[in-house]
């Protein structure tokens, strides 16, 4: 039996069994087998991974990469957005390369990506699934593009494509820690109550992947989910932005619907509508904090930067010959206030550093 079929089987299995407490211990190695097949199948041997039109260099502060189905309007919002030209037309698969275009917003500059379309089965490397999937890893926002004139079904088909192949969307890291070793068993070592995971179930999911020695440590009440994550490993934790295309075509009343579910926003890309609330949106989503120093006009870190980060991004040796910084702004309680290096900085502050 070929990997896709063995996938095929656990889907079914795990489809027709019931969800609750007594069968949550098979669900789990059943989930457990299938994403051992997933990542079989996602190894490089199956070659073509790339494929030629998708090597596009990395530029500018932060990548976005447009995944949606075909026709929902990708390539109009790439040449709206950055004015680079991608050629868009009322049939699908018009776009057949990975073309990447960029705009400023707030001192950013922010490389955006326009894809191929995907379809159901892109996962498995239908269309050019793998490809489009492949340069989705790379960036640091998924931009989920939908059609609001179709059914809202296509938002889950998207998102199970790009689950099957280790992206999670706006998830945080699990808190595990989870360390193979030489020898020893296996420690398993829950610090905080489970409502899921159980020593047992722990021990089989190991098993399955042959995993005889290791320390696992959770942190946080994880779901089986997590704990799998964790084991296979590669997962890519990405933020993730659903902008609802077209709009120009429903009521206002359903605008007004998806318009309230999270990250979500509603655009229409041939009509110029909503784009300064799209560029602001993805400033949120990809994280970034602009901060003010006396010479340089902004610096663009990611949040949770601190005083070291804004030195190393001045210059590389400023650290070396920090005395201390003066920081006006939300993250003092004074202004300016003296801090050092550790000193976490926030949307919009001030610093100036002072040397020794
Ligand atoms: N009504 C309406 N049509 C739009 C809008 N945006 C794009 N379109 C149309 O939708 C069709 C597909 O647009 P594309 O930009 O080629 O879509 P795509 O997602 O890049 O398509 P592929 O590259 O084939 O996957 C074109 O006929 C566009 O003119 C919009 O906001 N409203
Ligand atoms: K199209
Ligand atoms: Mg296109």
């Amino acid at each position: 039996m070929g990997i896709l079929e063995k996938i095929a089987d656990i889907e079914h299995e795990i489809g027709r069994t019931q969800k609750n407490k007594a069968t949550e211990h098979h669900l789990g190695l059943l989930k457990g087998k299938l994403a051992k097949y997933r990542a079989e199948l996602l190894e490089p041997k199956s070659s073509g991974a790339k494929g030629e039109g998708f090597d596009v260099l990395k530029s500018g502060d932060s990548r976005v990469a447009l995944i949606g189905f075909p026709s929902v309007g990708k390539s109009t919002l790439l040449s709206l957005l950055t004015g680079t030209k991608s050629e868009a037309a009322n049939y699908e698969f018009t776009t057949l390369t990975c073309i990447p275009g960029k705009f400023m917003y707030k001192g950013a500059n922010i490389q955006i990506l326009d894809l191929p379309g995907i379809i159901q089965g892109a996962s498995e490397g239908k269309g050019r699934g793998r490809q489009v999937i492949s340069v989705a890893r790379t960036a640091d926002m998924i931009l989920m593009m939908l059609d609001s004139t179709k059914s809202h079904a296509q938002r889950k088909l998207l998102e199970a494509e790009l689950e099957a192949v280790g992206i999670r969307l706006n998830k945080k890291i699990p808190e595990i820690y989870f360390k193979v070793k030489k020898g020893g068993g296996i420690s398993y070592n829950p610090i905080v109550k489970q409502s899921q995971l159980t020593e047992k179930l722990v021990f089989e999911i190991l098993h399955q992947y042959k995993i005889f020695n290791a320390e696992v440590l959770v942190r946080d009440d994880v779901t089986i989910d997590d704990f799998i994550d964790v084991i296979v490993g590669n997962r890519k934790y990405l933020p993730c932005l659903y902008v609802y295309n077209k709009i120009d075509q429903i009521t206002i009343e359903e605008v007004d619907k998806i318009a309230r579910e999270d990250h979500t926003i509603v655009i229409s890309a041939e009509g110029d509508l909503n784009m300064e609330t799209l560029k602001e949106q993805i400033w949120v989503h990809l994280n970034l904090l602009r901060v003010y120093t006396k010479k340089q006009s902004g610096l663009i870190l990611r949040s949770g930067a601190t005083v070291e980060t804004a030195c190393h991004s001045i210059h590389r040796t400023l650290a070396e010959n920090f005395r201390y910084a003066l920081v006006w702004g939300t993250s003092t309680k004074h202004n300016p206030q003296r801090v050092g290096l550790t000193h976490p900085l926030e949307n919009e502050d001030v610093i100036q550093i002072v040397k020794k």
